[in-house]
Parts: structure tokens; sequence; C-alpha cells
């Protein structure tokens, strides 16, 4: 008899595919969490871009919080960063899945993988920018005009 694959084998019990064909499985809720604070630390470590998102993000909700920004505005703000660094945390998991796949070598669809999930990442920080900017900036300047201004 032939051995089955993998996904045959996965498909002929009750577990779900991607259960069986992971080389290992969270086994708590600890170890999931675990998981993934080991991506968020590789992406910081290897992602200039991450980086720079982590420290703009940083500047701005400091800012709305100094600002006394209404929650509703800081919470918006935080909002608009969480989703640029989550699409920056998917597009480095889809460039590593690209390469895995391909390697080394050029193909045209893992080029437009990678420049859409990058632009993907440009789309959401330049809506954030956008957003926290409109946000931020007016009390900004009414705070410069009674502070260092008088
Ligand atoms: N295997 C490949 N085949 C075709 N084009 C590729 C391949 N690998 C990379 N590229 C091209 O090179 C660009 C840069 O690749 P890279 O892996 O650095 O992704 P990136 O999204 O620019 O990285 P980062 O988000 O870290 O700046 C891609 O956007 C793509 O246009």
């Amino acid at each position: 008899m032939t051995p089955k694959l993998p996904i045959e084998q996965a498909q002929s019990t009750s577990s779900p595919i991607e259960r069986e064909l992971s080389w290992t499985v969270a086994s708590s809720l600890f170890a999931s969490f675990k998981y993934a604070a080991a991506g968020i630390g590789y992406a910081f470590t290897t992602q200039r871009n991450f980086r720079i998102h982590v420290v703009i993000g940083s500047l701005a909700i400091g800012l709305a919080l100094f600002l006394h920004l209404e929650a509703v505005k800081v919470a918006i703000i935080v909002l608009t960063i969480g989703l640029v660094l989550a699409l920056e945390l998917l597009n480095t998991a889809l460039e590593s899945v690209v390469d895995l796949t391909v390697q080394q070598t050029f193909h045209p669809l893992a080029k437009i993988a990678k420049d859409c999930a990058a632009g993907a990442v440009m789309v959401s920080a330049l809506s954030a920018l956008a957003i926290a900017s409109s946000l931020i900036f007016p009390p900004l300047f009414d705070w410069f005009q009674t502070t260092v201004g008088s």
C-alpha cells in the first residue's frame, strides 16, 4: 500500500489539516503569547521599517497624551498605529514565506506578492500619518502659542 501523504492523513482524521501539517503546535495560551512575542521581537530586530514605525508611533501617542487629547482621539491614533505595525508584521511574514518558496530565484509572482505587501504597509502608514497629523497638529500649535509665544 502506498504511504499516505501528510495532507491525506490529515483528511482521514478529524483533526484540521493545518494542525497536522504544523511542525509544532502551541501547547498553551502562554506558549501562543511566547511565539507571538518572538515574532514581534524578530520584526523589531531585523526590520528597520518596523523600528521606525514603533518610534514614530510612540512619539505620536506620547504627544497625544501630553496634549490631553480626548480619549476617542487617542484611541483613533492608537488604532491606526496598531494597524501599521500589524501590517508590517504581516509583510515580514509574507516575505519569509515567499523566500521559503522561491529562495534566491527571481519570480514575477514573488515580486507581485512582496510589492503588494509593502504597498499595504505604505498605504496604512500614510493614512496613519494623515490622521495623527490632523488630530495632533492643531492642539500642538495652540500649545506652542500659549507656552512658547507668551
Ligand atoms: N524572489 C523574488 N522575485 C522577484 N522579485 C523579488 C524577489 N525578492 C525580492 N524581490 C523584489 O525586491 C523587493 C525587495 O525585496 P525584500 O525582500 O527586501 O522586500 P521588501 O518588502 O522591500 O522588504 P522591507 O519591507 O523589509 O523593506 C521586493 O519588493 C520585490 O520587488
